[in-house]
């Protein structure tokens, strides 16, 4: 058995000759958060998709919690997926929808609904739970797809720029959720433009550059890494400085699998 909770060997994606994914491997170790960075266009939502099982690689193997991702009832099992517009039916009330999504994960009703009331108080959506979905504010929706990501106990979330459209007070709950999350065992794959989550967030970091994984490492690594390519000018650097640095210079000079060059 794997000891990873997301493994990827060679893993590609071409879209007929364009390529979009080139060769990743990942080795993701159970109970970490993993950043998973890249300029627009990097190949990040194809690679997410094909972990989850919803897209099929051109090339390559994956597996999540061992299972490989052709299995696909097996993972799907294991996985909670939050993409960047979550999958919820307008008509039906919140608490409706994620009833739903409990039924078809095989949730009993009565933990179900304990679950669901906790994550709604937990989300501040408690009073809105009962109205339809479609009168839901785009942060409303976003905080019911977390909800239904996570409501089944996934050992493997892959979250998608899950602040996006969150109040200050919602992106803290989601934070926090996530740290929770990991500290319970559970693997959070974390894609998002906010480097400052991140930065307070992740355990390893990895960037991805026009299909290329180009650098991965602890945050505190790639950072400290930067500042000494600088000559050793020493602190002060930033995700951000570490993410401009490496998606610019990525073609000259690929990174080796901790982020080396
Ligand atoms: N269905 C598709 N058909 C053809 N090309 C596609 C398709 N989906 C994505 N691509 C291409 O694959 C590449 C990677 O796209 P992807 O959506 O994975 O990037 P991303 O890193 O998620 O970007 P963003 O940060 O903008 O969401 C891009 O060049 C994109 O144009």
């Amino acid at each position: 058995m794997s000891p990873f909770a997301i493994e990827a060997t060679d893993l590609s994606k071409l879209y007929g000759d364009d390529v979009a994914v080139e060769g990743l491997d990942l080795a993701i170790s159970p109970g970490t958060v993993y950043g998973f960075l890249g300029p627009n266009g990097a190949g990040k939502t194809t690679t997410i998709r094909m972990l989850t099982t919803l897209l099929t690689p051109t090339s390559g193997e994956a597996r999540i919690d061992g299972h490989p991702i052709t299995d696909r009832r097996a993972v799907t099992r294991r996985l909670g997926y939050l993409p960047d517009t979550p999958p919820l039916y307008d008509e039906l009330t919140g608490r409706e929808q994620l009833e739903y999504v409990a039924g078809l994960r095989d949730i009993p009703a009565d933990e179900a609904s304990a679950r669901i009331d906790d994550l709604l108080g937990r989300f501040a959506l408690a009073e809105d739970a009962d109205r339809r979905i479609s009168t839901y504010s785009k942060g409303m929706k976003q905080k019911a797809g977390i909800i239904q990501a996570i409501l089944h106990r996934p050992s493997v979330v892959f979250l998608d720029e899950p602040t996006s459209g969150l109040d200050p007070r919602a992106a803290r709950t989601v934070r926090d959720t996530i740290a929770d999350l990991a500290a319970g065992d559970t693997t959070v794959f974390l894609s998002t433009h906010i480097l400052p989550v991140v930065d307070e967030l992740a355990d390893t970091v990895g960037v991805l550059f026009e299909g290329d994984l180009v650098a991965e490492g602890p945050p505190e690594t790639l950072k400290r890494r930067a500042a000494e390519e600088d000559g050793g000018a020493g602190t002060g650097r930033t995700l951000e400085d570490v993410f401009l640095e490496v998606t610019q210079e990525a073609d000259l000079a690929p990174a080796t699998a901790d982020g080396s060059r």
